[in-house]
């Protein structure tokens, strides 16, 4: 009815020049917003999108800091090198390290000497560095210190991964990243992969691990002995774990290095203790070595945050010494004394019998 109405001339008559134009304008402006508008949509669904655009710019910006130029890479090797560590800002060295002697003599023969020395290795398969190290033991005892300082001294890049970068992601994308954190590894090498807790996501293969997970882990694994096959590659894999009976076996063997941090003796208690206040004001009659056989069961991580409550004691009496007006009587703040660290460790042993890490105990302070 409606093409009675129009002329069957205006219909058959061939169309002009400037109709043409206004025809194709019309069409290209038609296909832009059609594809706009379906590539917002898509990007709207993604919920990984906003992380993705972040660790594109957090990479770049490490990327320029560690001096890496000319060096392409993919879209999950970007979301990888999110998690590089500005070498810059990592400032451990093994004298931010105590108690742990040992394993730092262990550590400095069995894998930095032939990363330094290769030339005197070169002949040897048996003495070239290992591609996986596993470090084991109770939490905040200096796994990952001990994992940056190595880092740090052999001169190597530091990929700190952790296992939700590979498992949040949407089916399919973790074998990518996968991919990407040695792809990554190999463009950046000499490098270091760290990976905290790799019970989470490379524990013992079971029926129930799905599809994608069974798949990720096995590829994982090939991916590892490509470096493996590699002489001339120089990534190694570190691992830290507070449960090594949950690894799976496979990966366990991928890992002969391994090096026990356990929690600290006596001994090393009171050289944790000793470095932590090494720059604090702590009164001359301060005896760490009584501090050190009250704080049986601490870890490292527990003496430092003791030693921050016993200082923040201090803190505490000299705004409540203030004037009236608020202004304190004595412009300094007093020197930790052995009755601060005794209240910080009676504090500390209720926050663990507890069950609640101390530093949930006083946010306000933080
Ligand atoms: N041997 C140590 N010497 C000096 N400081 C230590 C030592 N062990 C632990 N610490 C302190 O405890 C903090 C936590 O240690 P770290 O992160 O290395 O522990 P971790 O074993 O990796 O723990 P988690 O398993 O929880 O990751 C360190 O930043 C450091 O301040």
């Amino acid at each position: 009815m409606v093409l009675k109405e129009i002329p069957a001339e205006n219909i058959t008559r061939p169309l002009g020049r400037n109709e043409v134009i206004g025809l194709l304008f019309r069409l290209t402006i038609f296909g832009a917003v059609t594809y706009f508008t379906i590539k917002w949509m898509v990007d709207a669904i993604d919920p990984t999108r906003k992380q993705k655009v972040e660790a594109q710019k957090q990479a770049e910006k490490l990327m320029r800091q560690i001096g890496v130029q000319n060096v392409k890479l993919s879209e999950y090797e970007m979301s990888i090198a999110a998690h590089l560590v500005d070498p810059l800002t990592m400032q451990i060295t093994w004298r931010d390290i105590a108690g742990l002697d040992e394993v730092i003599t262990e550590l400095k023969d069995t894998v930095i000497l032939p990363i330094q020395k290769r030339h005197l290795f070169e002949g040897s398969r048996l003495l070239q560095p290992p591609k996986g190290v596993l470090l084991y033991g109770p939490p905040g005892c200096g796994k990952t210190l001990i994992a940056k300082a190595t880092a740090k001294e052999a001169g190597f890049r530091f990929i700190n991964l952790q296992p939700s970068t590979l498992t949040d992601k949407w089916y399919g994308e973790s074998q990518k990243l996968a991919a990407a954190v040695f792809s990554l590894a190999i463009k950046l090498q000499p490098s270091i992969i760290f990976i905290d807790e790799i019970d989470s996501f490379l524990r013992s293969r079971s029926s129930s691990d799905h599809e994608a997970t069974a798949m990720m882990k096995a590829q994982f694994m090939s991916l590892w002995d490509g470096l493996d096959t590699d002489f001339n590659c120089q990534v190694i894999i570190m691992g830290a774990t507070n449960r090594p009976q949950d690894l799976d076996s496979a990966i366990l063997r991928r890992m002969p290095t391994r090096f026990h941090i356990n929690q600290p003796s006596i001994k090393q208690r009171e050289a944790i203790l000793k470095l932590i206040l090494d720059n604090e004001n702590v009164e001359a009659a301060v005896d760490l070595c009584e501090i050190a056989k009250e704080t049986d069961g601490f870890s490292g991580s527990d003496l430092r945050e003791m030693c921050r409550d016993a200082a923040l004691l201090c803190v505490r009496d000299f705004v409540h010494n203030a004037e009236p007006e608020g202004i304190p009587e004595n412009d300094y703040i007093r020197p930790i004394q052995q009755s601060d660290l005794r209240k910080a460790i009676e504090k500390m042993k209720r926050s663990k019998t507890a069950g609640v890490p101390n530093m949930l105990m006083h946010p306000a302070l933080d």
